[in-house]
């Protein structure tokens, strides 16, 4: 249990005769199947938002496409000029990559001993298909809104995101209009649902870098300089580094290689460059110019004549103490009995961006075993659970501003 004075003051979700469990259940399991079977391999929404839209419509709200093509976003809101909780998520989905190793067609939703198979079904049409069947209950118990409810949905979270949330905050921005707090569907939870939640994300950092040699032939080693040999001493030294420790909230800084390349085009020709490229995911304790300073020199200390080209990709970020943060907290450890552990782990996420405008940013979803993988699959069962989850969230949600 909580202590008592990082409470919510009232459980209003006691007040609230609730769906049953089930019920909740069928209606997510319909609309997961119904985003599913649109292939929507990232940037393309195939379809997704259209059917959400029409969904949000009949609920009264007001939708907004935000499409820079070929990517599609979508707001809603009630426009009720009250502070707002925005659900945030994504329609598009990674390639499911090598076909032969699927047990079941990709963009075939399929129902098999008690799980729902298909492509996104971690990865997060299921949790936009809660989000919305939340919402819809909420509506239907017809309890006062304290809080503007919005929806924050794109096609590019999986591809660049650059067009995605990222477009759609810019535009809110532009307009001073300001998101509260945002519950970010991606599936945070681990063995099970609400086990786990993301408070924060670490940032992203890429690098290309080309190291320059001598081609020659292999037979006369001392009139090349191969620069694999470099290569590979400067990435040993990179990989085995330990950056940081971890902290409180966030792991250390990592480092991984993500391509390698070097061909001369002959088994006795040396290669004239080697090129690689790595993707660090870097803690707090860093800065991107640290991390830049000290990977310079030591490419430098190669001797070799180089060229970096560096991308930051995303900032860390950390929401601290929200009220957000306690109520999916106190839901949680209602529901189902336990605490959700508060995590940054994991790759980034759009919470980023509405990080950067001031929201209290909190992620929760699904468990995110087998996310991006080949046979994606959820527990059925876990639907009914996290759609009731967060329907007690927007009461609750609502109840406290009252
Ligand atoms: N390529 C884009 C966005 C990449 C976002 C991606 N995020 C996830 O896979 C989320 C997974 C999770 O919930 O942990 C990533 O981390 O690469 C960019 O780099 O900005
Ligand atoms: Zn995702
Ligand atoms: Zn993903």
């Amino acid at each position: 249990m909580f202590a008592r004075n990082i409470l919510p003051t009232k459980n209003f979700v006691q007040q609230v005769s609730l769906p049953p469990v089930e019920e909740l259940q069928i209606a997510t399991l319909s609309l997961s199947r119904a985003l599913i079977e649109r292939p929507s391999i990232t940037p393309n929404d195939a379809g997704c938002l259209n059917i959400i839209e029409n969904r949000l419509t009949k609920l009264g709200m007001a939708n907004e496409r935000m499409d820079f093509a070929p990517v599609s976003n979508l707001f809603s809101s009630f426009q009720s000029n009250k502070p707002m909780l925005a659900f945030v998520g994504h329609t598009d989905v990674v390639p499911p990559g090598d076909l032969t190793s699927w047990h079941t067609e990709p963009f075939l939703p399929i129902e098999k001993n008690g799980y729902l198979h298909g492509r996104g079904s971690v990865d997060m049409k299921t949790a936009v298909a809660a989000m919305v069947i939340a919402l819809e209950y909420f509506v239907k118990l017809g309890l006062k809104q304290n809080v503007d409810i919005g929806f924050m949905l794109t096609s590019d979270e999986e591809g660049e995101a650059v067009h995605g949330i990222k477009h759609v905050v810019e535009r809110l921005q532009a307009r001073g209009q300001k998101v509260n707090w945002a519950l970010v569907g991606e599936p945070s939870s681990e063995e099970k649902v609400g086990d786990s939640i993301k408070i924060g994300r670490r940032g992203s950092l890429t690098a290309s870098v080309i190291l320059k040699g001598k081609q020659g032939h292999v037979g006369y080693p001392s009139q090349i300089v191969n620069p694999v040999k470099q290569a590979s001493k400067l990435l040993n030294k990179l990989q085995h580094k330990q950056w940081d420790m971890p902290s409180r909230f966030f792991p250390a800084t990592s480092f991984q290689v993500v391509k390698f390349h070097c061909d001369s085009g002959a088994e006795n020709i040396s290669p004239a460059t080697a090129e690689f490229v790595f993707n660090m995911r870097y803690s707090p304790k860093q800065t991107v110019e640290k991390l830049q300073n000290y990977i310079e020199k030591k490419v430098a200390k190669s001797g070799l004549e180089y060229q970096i080209t560096w991308k930051v990709d995303a900032e860390p970020f950390i929401t601290r103490r929200s009220l957000i943060r306690k109520v999916v907290e106190q839901v949680t450890s209602n529901s189902v009995g336990y605490k959700p552990k508060l995590s940054t782990a994991g790759g980034t996420s759009d919470g980023r961006f509405l990080a950067q405008m001031g929201t209290q940013v909190v992620e929760f979803g699904l468990c995110n075993k087998g996310i991006h993988q080949a046979n994606e699959k959820v527990l059925i069962t876990d639907l009914g659970l996290l759609t009731s989850m967060y329907l007690k969230i927007l009461i609750q949600m609502n109840g406290l501003n009252a």
